[in-house]
């Protein structure tokens, strides 16, 4: 380079800095305005997250962008990750309690993450909660005396026992509610043991997430709803969205939505182990996508593996699935050492059309993930 240029570079980096600095300062003003509208929302009860404000903030300043020549996806994509920092903030300031006289909440393992989440949550919205644990069952009618919510979230394996077991002699009044990835026989456990409100919940993110905002619960009811409404609003409140769904449905879909993804997952780790593939030298051949999918696969086994144990031993019903899934596969390998390059191009459009208009939005929002873990890469 020469004297100009690097002069030039410079000057030019200068003023970069500058507008950096600027937007920093800006950062923080926004964060500051953020945290008004939390107590507000705080003292009135509204969700932390308002997805009309959202659309309307978002569409607005896509249009603006425009007319000033910025592409409205960068806009975008940097006000959605300011609103993902909103959350997080908004969070501090706690949550409006929806039921003041509930008396208090017990949660059933709240040494677990899943439970210490539900405490957090809970505690930032004004309820007293106490956890009992698997020590702690010589205390149990103390712990449970005067509860107006219990809730289960103990191992799958071990839920409907302890439902069956220790969940018997509850206040008349009391709310049980379980947190277990299989709805059905939780359920059915629960009705089975208390004859007051019954609820099954499962929440539908791990206990890393941070905010519930946009988050799913998936919601079966069980007996007295009227009993338990507040607490579907009190978690529209942390955010998320409550979807209602039949235990057997919501059972369903789970054999593909958990079992069958997370099984898969952990193939995927073990041929790569059998195979000794070499991660350092595959993630420098890496694409993206590939990048991508290795992340998805490695972050299974950084976790526990008693949990996945649970989720994927639930339900008899994910061995077919997973059977299935084999015997697709095989159709597959079957077509390709036939070297049937025809049929496999029919094969792909059969499930191009079957997917329809998903693929392309399918398409478009992978992009913008695959563009955000190249930006992830450093040196
Ligand atoms: C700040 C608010 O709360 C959330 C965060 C928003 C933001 O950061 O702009 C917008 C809408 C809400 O989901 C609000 O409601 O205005």
């Amino acid at each position: 380079m020469n004297e100009k240029t690097t002069a030039d570079l410079e000057n030019l980096r200068d003023l970069i800095d500058g507008v950096d600095q600027q937007l920093l300062h800006l950062l923080r003003k926004r964060l500051d305005l953020v945290a008004q509208v939390g107590a507000v929302k705080h003292a009135a009860g509204v969700p932390i997250y308002a997805p009309q404000r959202e659309a309307s903030m978002l569409a607005k300043r896509r249009a603006e962008a425009e007319n000033i020549n910025v592409s409205p996806q960068l806009i975008e994509d940097i006000l959605r990750r300011l609103m993902r920092e909103s959350y997080l903030n908004e969070k501090d300031v706690g949550f409006k309690q929806v039921k003041q006289d509930l008396g208090h909440v017990v949660i059933v393992g709240g040494e677990g993450k899943l439970g210490q989440l539900f405490t957090q949550m809970l505690t930032l919205s004004g309820y007293k909660v106490n956890s009992i644990d698997k020590n702690d069952w010589q205390n149990a009618d103390v712990i449970f005396d005067g509860a107006g919510l219990v809730i289960v979230t103990v191992p799958i394996n071990v839920t409907c026992e302890v439902i069956a077991d220790k969940l018997t002699q509850l206040p008349q009044h009391c709310i049980l509610a379980d947190l277990t990835s299989i709805k059905q026989k939780p359920l059915a456990a629960m009705l089975d043991a208390h004859k007051g409100p019954v609820v099954g919940l499962h929440p539908m993110f791990g206990p890393d997430v941070g905010s519930l905002a946009k988050q799913v619960v998936v919601v079966c009811h069980g007996r007295e709803p009227q009993a338990y409404q507040w607490l579907l609003q009190q978690m529209e409140i942390w955010g998320a969205r409550i979807v209602e769904a039949e235990a057997e449905r919501h059972d369903k879909a789970m054999q593909l939505v958990q079992a069958m993804r997370h099984f898969s997952t952990f193939v995927y780790g073990l041929n790569l182990c059998k195979e000794e593939a070499d991660i350092e030298s595959l993630l420098q051949f890496s694409s993206p996508i590939y990048r991508l999918e290795l992340a998805m696969v490695g972050r299974l086994f950084a976790q526990d593996p008693e949990l996945y144990a649970d989720i994927i031993f639930a339900q008899q019903g994910s061995q077919h699935a997973i059977s299935d899934y084999l015997d697709n596969y095989r159709d597959a390998l079957t077509m390709l050492k036939a070297g049937n390059r025809q049929e496999f191009v029919t094969q792909f459009q059969r499930v191009a059309k079957w997917f329809g208009d998903f693929a392309p939005q399918f398409q478009h929002e992978s992009r913008a993930m695959l563009q955000s873990v190249n930006d992830m890469k450093a040196g």
